[in-house]
């Protein structure tokens, strides 16, 4: 069964139209981000799927429910937009409080509480109180919420916006460790991170579906290297890489970055490249079977 279903899904904010006719069909699995640049729909797209907000037009369905199903209750989970923490309850009280919200009995609460901040690795935190949290750690308590009661799905808008570093490698991990147990739907502007985190990417521009990638599928069925010179005469470059054998295609993805399309057939072309280097003195930053998920979205050709 589908995880996510939309059909010609619609959503206007009066004469704007955020979401455009979608059509998406999305399995329970690894995680899977959803990219745009800014104002592209994704969080109208999850204010949808939580049912905070109704379709204009068309049909959107989660494990074939229609999203604010009571049914759906424990089986999606988000960031929330607006978490906020009474400053008065420590942690562990918080989240036994939404674990009860969401029917459990008391002491099942306070045994899930404990599970979800032991899972974000803030089990020693637990009696902390909100005013004590850095914005990082805030941010985990607020994923922790996501995992109450174990939800097959869980949405997160920008997990890792304006955190630093260590808390947001930690975040990763905690996505990275649940991956197995629940579908991740993540947005972010970091395609770097998603890259590393997802497997399973969709494209928004204006409102409307432009891609669907699969990262494993395109890494193994495209022939691709990316190379990354420290300094180059970019022009030069492409033009002799473009004249080694097996060589189909050099687009310069940004200053010094190349990537390089070649031929099923083509044999030893990395070294054939490395030897490029070697013979015209370039010093490579990066050789990389693939491309990017930059370079794959935003591909020239
Ligand atoms: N409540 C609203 N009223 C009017 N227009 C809105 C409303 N919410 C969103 N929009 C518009 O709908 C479009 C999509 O917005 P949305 O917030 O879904 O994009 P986004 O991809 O999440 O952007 P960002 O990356 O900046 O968070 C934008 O043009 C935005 O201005």
């Amino acid at each position: 069964m589908s995880l996510i279903k939309c059909h010609q899904l619609s959503r206007r904010y009066g004469s704007k139209l955020a979401l455009d006719n979608i059509e998406l069909d999305l399995a329970a699995g690894r995680p899977i981000a959803l990219v745009g640049p800014n104002g592209a729909g994704k969080t109208t797209l999850f204010s949808l799927l939580l049912g905070y907000i109704h379709p204009s037009a068309g049909s959107i369905e989660i494990l074939g429910m229609l999203p604010g199903d009571k049914e759906l209750r424990n089986q999606i989970g988000a960031l929330p937009q607006d978490a906020q923490l009474d400053p008065d309850f420590s942690l562990l009280q918080q989240l036994t409080l939404f674990a009860e919200l969401r029917g459990m009995s008391p002491k099942a609460a306070k045994r899930e509480a404990e599970r979800v901040l032991s899972l974000v690795q803030l089990s020693d935190a637990q009696q902390y109180k909100p005013s004590a949290l850095s914005h990082g750690m805030s941010k985990r308590v607020a994923i922790a919420q996501a995992f109450i009661g174990s939800p097959k799905l869980i949405l997160l808008d920008e997990p890792t916006a304006g955190i630093d570093p260590a808390n947001a490698r930690i975040i990763r991990e905690i996505i990275s460790q649940q991956a197995n147990d629940t579908t991740f739907v993540v947005s972010s502007h970091n395609l770097d991170e998603l890259e590393r985190l997802c497997d399973r990417v969709v494209y928004l521009e204006q409102g409307q579906l432009k891609q669907q990638v699969s990262l494993g599928e395109v890494n193994s069925i495209s022939h691709y290297y990316t190379l990354q010179l420290q300094q180059a005469d970019d022009a030069r470059v492409q033009q002799a890489i473009a004249s080694l054998e097996g060589v189909q295609k050099v687009n310069i993805a940004s200053q010094h970055t190349f990537v390089i399309e070649y031929l099923p057939s083509a044999t030893a072309l990395d070294i054939a490249l490395l030897n490029l280097c070697k013979q015209h003195g370039w010093h490579y930053r990066l050789l990389l079977n693939g491309r990017s998920l930059e370079n794959t979205l935003f591909a020239t050709s």
